[in-house]
């Protein structure tokens, strides 16, 4: 049993005076994290004492007729303190300066020719996203910037020997500068070291500073634990630099004190034992996701997840589809780090529960992908997928192949992946914006301005009818039987129209076909 919030409790007592004057009807309330139903009692629908069934849609909760259930379930109690969590999120890899201010140049390697180059974007566009990465974080400022070609950006040597003097002698010309960004996926540890030796700064690529951004961002444990994993391979890159650095010196292979153990493999031991301690803690919260899962489908929520690449406007979406002010669009770069869940309702009053999920990038390293494999493991579940694009984006032809490749990588299964919805959103900063064919699956809106919201909402609620094999169906009830309450508990009614000469209601519902197969046996 859960002990109820104040504000939960407050929203009780609410409704209890709202039974006063209670309808039989789904109350439209201003908490969006609550679903509120009133059940009228079985045979006699003019009776006062209805049954209340409050669902909260943010957790596992579950308050049905007077009885709460769910929330602490055994993973709570067995997962980590929040200090546990806290120390395993502490700052393993160094940024390079205190406060964490930086001065950065960035470079951009550039492939002008052969089977490397991107046709879908100019290194010019990229160089604008690195930018727009760095201004991201707090107090990271860009000092100056190169693009500098090459033909081998993810070997060792990533600049040709001519190229590497003239930018080595670029940065050491720039004065203040503090770091360099070099906007390749991952550097090996090699050129890490020897960029750093070279110019006497740190030296971040895409991976590092993709991280640095989830480190500001990160709210819950699960995104704290999820950043902490994807640093692991930094940390193992950095153990390496260190001791082949010692191993010049001769001091890396000596055993400690009869250990048997060389420092080096005590090292590696013991962060071998924290990623451990991070995948058994994530897979203890994979585990409650699942139950969460679970009670969201025993809850007969359809779930619509809303993805995309980062900042096209997925919060702004979803607020503006359910009205839920808890949410904080922001303009940057993965300002969205977990995954939550709002409530909203389609023409058809119909509830159906939005995910609001991590934004992509483009060439953002497996491995990160990976540590949030968990958090987007929920796309899979959904009923019904929204790929949010922001069509004013120079690059957004090269972001959609990049969220469709992340798709194609999750697995997700087919039917999921046709039946997508895609929204180009920001139409309102194009002066010439032309709708796309009414034959695709694209919708134009404008999130921020609240354009196009409700034929949006009508294409969900067609596919979600269609993908859950919910039927909308209009049932004559008799007042005097079960069948009203009956559809009250087991389906979605919509309208009722009662009937006072004969003591009957047309009812419109949406039911699963299980459901209606149980509602005709009963009484028919
Ligand atoms: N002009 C305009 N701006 C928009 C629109 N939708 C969103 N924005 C702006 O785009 C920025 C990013 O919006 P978010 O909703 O936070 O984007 P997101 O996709 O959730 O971003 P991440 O969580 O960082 O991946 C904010 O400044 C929004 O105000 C729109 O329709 N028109
Ligand atoms: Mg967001």
């Amino acid at each position: 049993m859960t002990t109820l919030s104040a504000a939960t409790r407050s929203w009780f007592s609410l409704l209890r005076r709202a039974h006063a004057y209670s309808c039989h009807r789904f109350l439209p309330l201003r908490a969006p994290h609550l679903h509120v139903q009133l059940l009228p009692p079985a045979g006699n629908t003019r009776s006062r004492a209805f049954t209340c069934s409050v669902r909260s849609l943010k957790s596992s909760d579950v308050f049905d007729g007077g009885r709460w259930t769910g929330g602490a379930t055994e993973e709570d109690e067995e997962f980590m303190e929040d200090s546990e969590v806290e120390e395993l999120f502490q700052q393993q890899v160094p940024s390079g300066t205190t406060g964490w201010q930086h001065r950065v140049f960035i470079v951009q390697p550039d492939v002008k020719w052969g089977h490397r180059k991107q046709h879908l974007t100019t290194a010019e566009l990229m160089l604008a996203e690195a930018v727009g990465l760095v201004n991201t974080l707090d107090n990271w400022t860009v000092v100056d910037k190169m693009v500098l070609s090459t033909k081998t950006p993810e070997k060792k040597k990533i600049f040709g020997k001519g190229n590497f003097l003239v930018l080595t002698e670029k940065i050491r010309q720039t004065s203040g500068i503090t770091a360099v960004f070099v906007n390749v996926d991952r550097l090996s540890p090699l050129s890490e070291r020897e960029f750093e030796d070279m110019w006497g700064v740190k030296v971040f690529d895409r991976y590092s500073v993709v991280l640095q951004i989830f480190r500001c961002n990160a709210r819950t444990k699960e995104a704290k634990l999820q950043i902490s994993l994807a640093e692991i391979p930094l940390l193992r890159s950095r153990l390496k630099n260190e001791f082949a650095h010692m191993d010049q010196q001769g001091g890396g292979a000596r055993y400690i004190g009869g250990s048997g153990e060389t420092l080096f493999e005590v090292q590696q031991r013991l962060l071998k034992e924290r990623e451990t301690k991070i995948r058994s803690a994530l897979e203890k919260l994979r585990k409650k996701r699942l139950l969460l899962r679970s009670q969201r489908k025993r809850s007969e929520f359809p779930v619509v997840s809303v993805l995309g690449y980062t900042n096209c406007g997925k919060t702004t979406l979803i607020k503006a589809l359910t009205s839920d002010s808890v949410l904080q669009p922001r303009n940057q770069l993965f300002a969205t780090l977990d995954v939550t869940v709002h409530a909203g309702q389609l023409p058809s009053h119909m509830t159906v529960l939005y995910v609001d999920t991590i934004g992509f990038l483009s060439q953002l390293p497996h491995q990160l992908i990976d540590s949030f494999s968990a958090t987007l493991e929920d796309i899979k579940h959904s009923d019904l997928l929204i790929h949010v694009r922001d069509i004013s984006h120079p690059e957004t032809e090269n972001q959609k192949v990049n969220v469709l490749n992340v798709l194609k990588n999750l697995e997700i299964p087919d039917s999921l992946m046709s039946s997508m919805i895609e929204v180009h959103n920001k139409t309102d900063l194009l002066d010439n914006y032309q709708s796309p064919q009414v034959d695709t699956v694209c919708l134009s809106v404008s999130a921020l301005l609240q354009r196009g919201l409700d034929a949006l909402k009508s294409a969900v609620e067609e596919k979600i009818v269609q993908s859950t094999g919910k039927l909308v169906l209009d049932v004559r009830v008799e007042l005097s039987s079960d069948q009203l309450s009956w559809l009250y508990r087991e389906a979605t009614v919509q309208d009722v129209k009662v009937n006072a000469e004969d003591g009957s209601a047309l009812v419109q519902v949406i039911i699963s076909t299980a459901a209606y197969g149980r509602y005709r046996k009963l009484f028919t």
